[in-house]
């Protein structure tokens, strides 16, 4: 498909058109499982599929399109989507309808083990990461330094990562996605595990970030730091998209409508 852009307009560098996410349920008996999930409220749709098999509908008819600068908050309950949508843009999830459509390198910052191996030190889990980016060894080596600096893991780099605590291996972690000039960063609220001191630095070095790059988007139920560090925010409900637009409306929207009890 050919988009013609009108001057000014900003090309799209994320783009879902009616995404819906499915997953099958293999096991459990159809009304104790209607139950439990309904239980929340607000958590996927259980539906059938083609073949009559329960599915839960975690995403459905998702639109939304971000440009360069845009920072996306997805808001909304617990099992309303968001881990899910992260998981989409990042093309771990494949749309059963919809399509996603993404330009430019993602750094997913939501499976804090994800490419981290425990038995390697923190320099190798460094370079072998950055190898996975694409990065070539030379700009791998010239990042180094800083990314030694943020993590102020100090001699801990020379240790094998089983040896880290969990905030330890999320300043390694966030150190090395955040590195490299990423073109959508893509996090899951574990960021919050993070210590006063590591979330201070890591708000500085997202809003360097997004002056460097693309595109953020954050799935979290911390409302005041979503509004403190985007300027979009979408509310899910069930998988669907309840609101969307700038932060502060859909945050009140959300906010007045938990208030009431839905
Ligand atoms: N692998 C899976 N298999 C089956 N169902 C799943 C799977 N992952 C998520 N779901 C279901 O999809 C829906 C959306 O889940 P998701 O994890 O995206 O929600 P969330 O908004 O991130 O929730 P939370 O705030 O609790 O982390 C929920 O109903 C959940 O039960």
């Amino acid at each position: 498909m050919i988009s013609m852009m009108s001057e000014g307009e900003r090309e799209p560098i994320v783009s879902l058109d009616r995404v819906s996410v499915s997953f099958p349920v293999y096991q459990g008996g159809s009304r104790s499982l209607k139950k439990r999930v309904l239980f929340h409220g607000s958590a996927g749709k259980i539906g059938r599929d083609a073949n009559h098999k329960i599915i839960i509908e975690a995403l459905r008819e998702v639109s939304l399109s971000l440009s360069a600068g845009d920072r996306l908050a997805l808001i909304g309950a617990n099992g309303a989507g968001k881990t899910t949508l992260l998981r989409t843009i990042a093309g771990i999830y494949e749309p059963i309808e919809g399509s996603v459509v993404t330009h430019g390198r993602i750094s997913p910052m939501f499976d804090i083990s994800l490419g981290i191996d425990a038995d390697l030190s923190g320099y190798e889990n460094i370079r072998l990461r950055a190898l996975l980016l694409g990065l070539s060894p030379g700009a791998i080596e010239e990042h180094l330094p800083d990314i030694v600096k943020f993590t102020e893991l100090g001699d801990y780099l020379d240790m094998p990562v089983r040896t880290y605590s969990t905030g330890m291996i999320l300043r390694l972690a966030f150190a090395v996605a955040t590195c490299f000039k990423p073109e959508i960063l893509l996090m899951d609220e574990w960021i919050l595990a993070g210590d006063a001191h590591f979330m201070g630095k890591a708000e500085a070095r997202v809003q360097n970030f997004i002056e460097r790059a693309s595109v953020m988007v954050l799935a979290s139920h911390d409302l005041k730091l979503c509004s403190r560090w985007c300027t979009m925010g979408v509310w899910l409900d069930q998988g669907r998209v309840r609101e969307l637009g700038p932060i502060g409306n859909v945050i009140k929207q959300y906010t007045e409508s938990v208030a009431e009890g839905q």
